[in-house]
This record gives structure tokens, sequence and C-alpha cells, in this order.
């Protein structure tokens, strides 16, 4: 507990000082393992094609990225304690940066070998709800050689940072703000990627009433 707060007070300071936070070990083993064990036992089957955009804009791009998505939801026994922690988190930047978060949407993520994600944005300034983007890494083992590490560009396209996928790991971003990739995984690589949300009807499209 005093350990998730101390992360919790860091992703914040990190939001504010550069609009990215990235805290190694955030989860602990207890819950990662379960999630991990749920996730590399589901049938190929019951994975669906990611795609790209939401409603009207919805394609499905296997150029763009090819790995494959089962939504998370709210009765996961699995899921429970990650959602919780996300719950406080989504509370604690509403408390400090008044951000207005409304809530938070899930997917687990698995890229097999080969599998990429393109260069791309989140969200669009003013066109989506989605405000701050969270990815979280549930591979027991990973190193350089696995590949499928996270690019974070910065806005004159340089390399900010580049992320190996390990266990544990939390990356926090602005969801409109940082160009990202995902390089191609050597081997199968488990995530859970998240958006914590505006309500939709004050999300530009809709004005709110005065
Ligand atoms: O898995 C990652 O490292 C990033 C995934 C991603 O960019 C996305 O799902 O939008
Ligand atoms: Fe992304």
């Amino acid at each position: 507990m005093e350990k998730i707060s101390h992360h919790i007070d860091s992703i914040i300071d990190a939001l504010v000082e550069r609009g990215y936070a990235i805290i190694p070990s955030f989860l602990p083993h207890a819950v990662a393992e379960p999630l991990y064990q749920e996730a590399s036992q589901i049938a190929s089957a019951h994975w669906q094609t990611a795609a790209i955009g939401r409603a009207q804009t919805h394609t499905i791009n296997t150029m763009v990225r090819n790995d494959r998505i089962i939504w998370l939801d709210d009765n996961s026994t699995y899921g429970a304690p990650f959602l919780n922690l996300m719950e406080q988190l989504r509370l604690a930047v509403n408390r400090t940066l008044f951000m207005g978060l409304f809530d938070y949407e899930c997917h687990l993520a698995h890229y097999p070998k080969g599998a990429f994600y393109k260069k791309h944005l989140d969200a669009f300034k003013g066109k989506s709800n989605r405000k701050l983007t969270t990815v979280l890494y549930l591979n027991p083992k990973w190193s350089e050689a696995d590949g499928g590490e996270l690019v974070m560009y910065g806005k004159r396209g340089e390399v900010l940072e580049k992320v190996l996928p390990k266990r544990g790991t939390l990356v926090v971003f602005l969801s409109d703000q940082f160009v990202h990739e995902v390089l191609p995984s050597q081997k199968d690589r488990f995530s859970l990627t998240g958006w914590f949300r505006l309500n939709a009807s004050i999300s530009g499209i809709i004005d709110p009433p005065r």
C-alpha cells in the first residue's frame, strides 16, 4: 500500500514535468502472475484482431498493427486488483491535476512472434475523449534480443524512450501528446493497455450546457 501511493506520487510528478511516466516494478508479482497466467492460457480463437479508431473510423489494418486484444470487464476476477490500482491513480490525478478523468477502459493485448504496432497517437486533440494512456507489461522474462520495445517520440521526432516490456513496468502518458510504436516482437508479448477518458458528452463533440 505504502509503495503504491509512493508510485502514484511519482507518476503525478513525472506527468507534470514531462507528460509521461515510466515506473519499473509498479505491479507486484502477486498481481501480475495471475493476469499473465490467464492471458497466456486464453485460446487464440478468443482474441480479437485489434482495430484502429472507434465507431465510424473503426478499421482493421494489419499493416499498422497486428496484435490481438480482449477487453477487460469489471467482473474479471484476475483483473480486479489492477483495475483497483488504476482507480486509485484516477482519483489522485483528478485531485492533484484536475484532469476530470471520468472512467477507464482497458484491454489485454497479445503480440505473437513478429507482431508490431507502427507509429501512432492514441488520441487527436479535441477529437477523442481518451486523455491518459497506461501500458502495463506482463511478460515474466524479457531481454533486448526479444525486441517488442515501446518507442516514444518527442515533438521533433526524436526518440525519448525505448521501454523493454518487462513484467510490472507501467508506462503512463498524455494520449494526444506522444507518438509511439511497438517494435516487432520476437516472442509472445502480453500487456494491458488502458485509457482514462473524459465523459463522452464533454469531450468536445457536444458542448456541455452552461
Ligand atoms: O504495448 C505497448 O507498448 C503499446 C501499445 C499501444 O500503443 C496501443 O495499444 O495503443
Ligand atoms: Fe498506442
